[in-house]
């Protein structure tokens, strides 16, 4: 019998192809960045994340740091924070619906009504977590997890940032489970004693990262660590 009670998704390039995050999100965030820097200056996190942008590099003019950061899908916190906020609408109005992988939904039913424990760790901000996973195309998975990690808890590449999800979940990191496509965040999550294995998705192109598990999809994942499997 399995001793995991909590199994711990990254969602690009795991649960969600990474060709509609490049085709379909970053995009509609690059469309309406423009406006919502205009129409929310204002709002607290709008001027939070270009204060830290400011501070990162100053004189540079946001929008286009915003636009290489987008362009080199480099994970920085204030790109999450605004690309979710951007997002928010469209997902609101129904013009974005998730494209999960099409294994990911029925897993995390059978994973959830066996007990088992679900919670995400994404780059993406957890207002935008909740976004993508509240307009799946699959309906509304939010209430399988229960909880969404970003950066705010650290980086993914850093072990700590596995051992204080740990103790927020009051478990070992032994009982934690993490999937990813990416090797280094496999490696912080094994540093800090989690069981791990990577997400090779065919569409992605994902290349296999040396000394951990290996899955085609979450079906896979629950034949080699004895989880249930949807009927
Ligand atoms: C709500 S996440 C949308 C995709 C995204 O922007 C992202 O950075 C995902 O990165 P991950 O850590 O899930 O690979
Ligand atoms: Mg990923």
């Amino acid at each position: 019998m399995s001793s995991l009670r909590l199994i711990l998704l990254d969602i690009e390039g795991t649960t969600l192809p990474i060709s509609f995050v490049q085709k379909v999100l970053f995009p509609y965030a690059e469309r309406t960045l423009p406006t919502l820097l205009r129409e929310q200056a204002d709002s607290p996190a709008v001027r939070v994340a270009l204060g830290d942008i400011e501070r990162e590099f100053p004189g540079r003019d946001p929008l286009a740091q915003l636009q290489d950061w987008m362009a080199h899908d480099v994970k920085a916190a204030p790109l999450k924070t605004l690309q979710g906020l951007a997002w928010r609408s469209g997902f609101e109005s129904g013009e974005l619906r998730a494209d999960l992988y099409p294994d990911v939904s029925p897993a995390l039913k059978a994973w959830h009504d066996s007990g088992l424990r679900l919670a995400v760790y994404s780059s993406g901000s957890a207002d935008a977590q909740r976004l993508l996973y509240g307009y799946s195309s699959n309906g509304d998975l939010t209430p399988l997890f229960e909880a969404f990690y970003d950066l705010d808890i650290g980086g993914k590449k850093v072990a700590e940032s596995y051992t204080e999800i740990a103790s927020r979940a009051g478990l070992a990191p032994q009982e934690i489970l993490f999937l990813s496509d990416v090797g280094a965040e496999l490696d912080a999550a094994q540093e800090a004693g989690c069981a791990t294995c990577q997400l090779i998705r065919p569409e992605d192109g994902t290349k296999p990262a040396p000394g951990f598990r290996h899955a085609a999809d979450l079906l896979e994942v629950a034949t080699q660590f004895g989880l249930p499997i949807s009927s």
